[in-house]
C-alpha cells in the first residue's frame, strides 16, 4: 500500500524501534511507497511513512534491484570518509553528510534471516542515509 510521506522533523528525529517479523507488512508498504516515488527518491526508511520501526528500502544501483532491510547495522566502513550534499523526500533543501565509500551491513531480511552484505559507491551512500533515519539523524 502506498503511504503519505512524513515531513515532521521532530518525529523524524526520534530513534526507531527494532523491527520484528510482524512488521513485514510495513516493509511491503515502504517498498511500494519508494517505487511510487522512484522519480525523486532512491531510498526510504519506515519513519518516512510514519512508522518508527527500523526498516529501510532502497534501490541497489549496482544490481538495479530494490532491497529491504530490517534492523540494519553498519559493522564495517572502508575507505576515506567524504562529505557530500544530500536531499531527502522528507526534508526541504539539501544538507551536508559524512559518508564512507564502502560499508558492510548486518541486517535481517523479511523472513528474519540474518544477512551480511557489502556495498560501495552511491548504493553505500543511500544505505548510510537511510540508517541515519532509523537513528533519528536528519542527515
Ligand atoms: C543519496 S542518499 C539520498 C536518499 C534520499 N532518501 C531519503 O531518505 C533520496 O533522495 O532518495
Amino acid at each position: 500500500m502506498i503511504k503519505d510521506i512524513m515531513r515532521d522533523e521532530l518525529f523524524l528525529q526520534m530513534k526507531s524501534l527494532p523491527a520484528t517479523k510482524e512488521d513485514k507488512g510495513i516493509a511491503d508498504d515502504l517498498l511500494d511507497t519508494l517505487k511510487a516515488n522512484a522519480m525523486q527518491c532512491v531510498g526510504m526508511a519506515a519513519n518516512m511513512i510514519g512508522v518508527q520501526k527500523c526498516i529501510i528500502a532502497f534501490l541497489n544501483k549496482e544490481s538495479g534491484q530494490y532491497e529491504v532491510m530490517l534492523n540494519p547495522v553498519i559493522i564495517k566502513t572502508s575507505g576515506i570518509a567524504y562529505r557530500v550534499m544530500e536531499g531527502c523526500l522528507s526534508l526541504a533543501g539539501e544538507r551536508e553528510a559524512k559518508r564512507y565509500p564502502q560499508i558492510k551491513v548486518q541486517y535481517y531480511d523479511t523472513d528474519m534471516k540474518l544477512k551480511i552484505k557489502s556495498y560501495k559507491g552511491f548504493t553505500a551512500q543511500i544505505i548510510q542515509h537511510e540508517i541515519d533515519h532509523c537513528n533519528g539523524i536528519l542527515i
